[in-house]
């Protein structure tokens, strides 16, 4: 059966933990692990439930406070630094006392297993039940609760609607909670709202999915000389610097510095590739670190969308092969998109250029006063380079003659992003060619 996205990176998320925890009793474990995952994912449920209700809408009419009784006696969740979970939940897991490796303090820790699980037993009383509604018991539930009204199809809770939050398929966040999800206090919101609220991660989030970033960020304090990340290994974190720089080294060498506001150990949790460098603290450092799944449930679909976008288009452009996967991320960052209708002309003749063009699809006329149509382009060609590689007028006009889209990218990209390709882009210069066969015909 396939697994979905979201369920295939949930077990790798298990998969780290198990690996990182070395369990004996694997079993135990996992069943902690997943009840505390429930238990998280039920509280946070219970939160939108109070905000949709204050709307007048009730969103699981069968789990009500009476219903499902008080269960909320988890015990406060403290954040390293003091931050405070509240236990607003009505769904409690039943090993939460149990748990050698749950952060739950409270509960008598009377015997191995103390589930409620038990087969064909009713529980003594509803509260007990870890699942709540049963589903035996939804019609009476719905009676019970007759100024239930259906939900709009596109409601989404504590959601706003944006055009980044569509893009990524909404409904799929609804009753999400990240794994590691701590209420920051307000001391930790303000320094991180101050390293990392103008970055481009945030720019694009709407108020609720930054709030769940914000939440699921843990902080790391680095001595200078840790080896935060290992080239070569499996991707479990992305990273925020707040202070302190971090080098970056590819087989050996070192290929990059970055400082506060920074972020990195986004690729391989993007490509599912092992990490592309070492990533080594230069000084003692302060880092936010945010978990594979949070990273691609909500960053992956808002801050690195372009990446998503172009990396088919770069993939397949052949001038761009010598670029690395890293190279190649940048670059898309830096594009944008224009689309064109057939017969408008994208580059005149005589003007400054201020952009090169990659051809997402589409096709193009490549004219020259005198001499009419000289060259055709089609999807995965480029154009506009050679004013930019030899700080010339725009030695040609390119009309579109279909509906055409192209990726666009400005001076300065082009001469920061393209690394070796713009040697590529030398020997290919068309006007090079030209001029040849200009001098010597029978090479035409
Ligand atoms: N030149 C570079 N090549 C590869 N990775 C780099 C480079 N500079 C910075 N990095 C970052 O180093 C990180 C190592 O882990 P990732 O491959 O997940 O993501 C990588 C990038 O975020
Ligand atoms: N034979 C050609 N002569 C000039 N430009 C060409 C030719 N074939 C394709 N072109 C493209 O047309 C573009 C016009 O703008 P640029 O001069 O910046 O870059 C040019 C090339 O990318």
């Amino acid at each position: 059966m396939p697994m979905f996205g979201d369920q295939r990176v949930e077990l790798e998320l298990f998969e780290a933990e198990v690996k990182k925890r070395k369990p004996a009793d694997l079993l135990q474990f996992s069943a902690n692990y997943f009840n505390r995952r429930l238990e998280q994912q039920r509280s946070f449920a219970r939160r939108q439930e109070t905000l949709a209700s204050s709307k007048g809408i009730v969103l699981f009419p069968a789990a009500s406070e009476q219903e499902c009784g008080a269960a909320a006696s988890l015990s406060l969740e403290e954040s390293e630094s003091g931050g405070v979970e509240k236990p607003d939940v009505a769904f409690k897991s039943p090993f939460a006392g149990d748990d050698p490796h749950s952060t739950h303090g409270s509960g008598p820790a009377a015997g191995l297993f103390k589930g409620n699980f038990d087969v064909g037993k009713e529980p003594a009383s509803r509260s007990e039940s870890p699942m709540c509604p049963r589903h035996d018991e939804e019609p009476k539930a719905k009676k019970a609760n007759a100024n239930f009204q259906p939900l709009p199809t596109n409601f989404n809770a504590e959601r706003r609607t944006s055009v980044s939050a569509e893009t990524f398929q909404p409904s799929s966040l609804d009753n999400w909670v990240p794994p590691h999800y701590v209420e920051k206090n307000k001391q930790q919101l303000q320094r991180l709202l101050k390293a990392v609220g103008g970055s481009f991660l945030f720019n694009k989030l709407d108020q609720d999915s930054r709030k769940l970033v914000v939440n699921a960020l843990e902080e790391k304090k680095v001595p200078k000389g840790t080896e935060v990340i290992k080239q070569g290994d499996e991707g479990d974190f992305f990273y925020v610097v707040e202070e302190g720089t971090v080098d970056f080294y590819v087989n050996h060498h070192k290929v990059n510095t970055s400082g506060p506001g920074s972020s990195f150990g986004e690729l391989a949790l993007m490509y599912n590739n092992p990490r592309a460098s070492t990533v080594i603290a230069k000084t003692d450092c302060v880092l936010w670190a945010l978990d594979r799944l949070t990273f691609r449930k909500i960053l992956l679909g808002s801050s690195f969308q372009k990446r998503l976008m172009y990396d088919e288009l770069l993939k397949s452009m052949p001038i761009l092969k010598s670029l690395t996967t890293y190279d190649r991320a940048k670059l898309a960052d830096a594009l944008d998109t224009e689309l064109y209708e057939p017969g408008q002309v994208i580059i005149r003749e005589g003007d400054v250029g201020e952009n090169f063009y990659l051809i997402e699809y589409g096709e193009c006329d490549v004219s020259k006063k005198g001499k009419g149509v000289i060259n055709h382009l089609k999807s995965h060609d480029y154009f506009g380079e050679i004013a930019l590689l030899k700080d010339l007028p725009r030695q040609a006009t390119v009309t579109a003659t279909k509906k055409t889209k192209v990726a666009t990218l400005g001076k300065s990209g082009f001469q920061r992003l393209l690394g070796p390709a713009v040697d590529v882009l030398k020997l290919n210069d068309p006007t090079r060619v030209q001029e040849s066969q200009e001098k010597d015909p029978a090479h035409a």
